[in-house]
């Protein structure tokens, strides 16, 4: 199956709207990855049509799980290449997305493909999540924050739940070890103001992939002691 006719057949799957205008900016997205691809180290996926499943469709499966409104504004910690926000900003315009990394390079990559899609409303920010989220301008400041590939649950919710507003939450794409690290950390959630909600197992369609979704809550405002400073955090994770 050529790639848009497989992206359109797994976005129906899921239940996404796809519109020719998104079909030809991922087109566009793919094209560019693969060329940076060759000059810099963006992604071990090389394969067109793994880049539309394992890239493309893997970060869209969030979408039916999130609550969007006008502007709901997203932030993506350790997006590299961009995923999982911007294919989720692509099929869902109307949100203000914030993708954020600490590798220059990467946010190159990212401010490129944006103005050759042409959206709007996504921000791009050079940043360790450790300093970002210690920053007024983004901490406390979205309703969702997501996350994939990044680090373990402890150490992943110590870099993103300072980021999101009471009431928000982190969506934390995730392998099948899922299970044991929401077990692990629930220490670390405990002291950054987070409850986990809701598992849920996804299977990515045309494919025999799938992975677990966590969806954390923040229920308390996150102490001003976290984060802690870079290297802190993965050496001496919250228990
Ligand atoms: C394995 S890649 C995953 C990239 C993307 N989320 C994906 O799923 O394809 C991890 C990314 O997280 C970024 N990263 C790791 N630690 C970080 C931190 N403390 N603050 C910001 N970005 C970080 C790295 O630069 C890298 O781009």
């Amino acid at each position: 199956m050529e790639n848009k006719m497989l992206l359109q057949a797994c976005c129906e799957e899921m239940q996404i709207h796809l519109s020719p205008q998104m079909a030809d900016q991922f087109m566009a997205y793919q094209s560019l990855l693969l060329e940076w691809n060759e000059k810099m180290n963006l992604t071990a996926i090389t394969e067109e049509r793994e880049v539309v499943l394992k890239h493309f469709v893997d970060s869209l499966s969030l979408v039916p799980y999130l609550k969007l409104w006008d502007a709901t504004k997203i932030i993506d910690v350790g997006t590299g290449a961009g995923f999982p926000g911007l294919p989720v900003k692509i099929v869902c315009p109307q949100v203000s997305m914030t993708l954020l990394d600490s590798l220059q390079k990467r946010i190159g990559f990212l401010e490129e493909a944006i103005q050759a899609m042409g959206l709007t409303d996504v921000a791009c920010v050079h940043a360790r999540a450790e300093d970002g989220g210690q920053n007024p301008m983004y901490r406390e400041q979205f309703d969702y924050c997501v996350s994939r590939a990044v680090a373990n649950l402890a150490v992943l919710a110590e870099y993103c739940l300072p980021f999101v507003k009471v009431g928000g939450k982190l969506a934390a794409l995730k392998g099948p070890d899922a299970l044991a690290e929401i077990a692990a950390a629930e220490g670390a959630l405990g002291k950054l103001g987070g409850r986990v909600t809701e598992v849920i197992d996804v299977a990515i369609p045309f494919t025999e992939l799938s992975h677990k979704l966590v969806f954390i809550e923040k229920v308390a405002s996150t102490p001003k002691a976290y984060p802690r400073k870079a290297g802190k955090i993965t050496k001496n994770p919250l228990k």
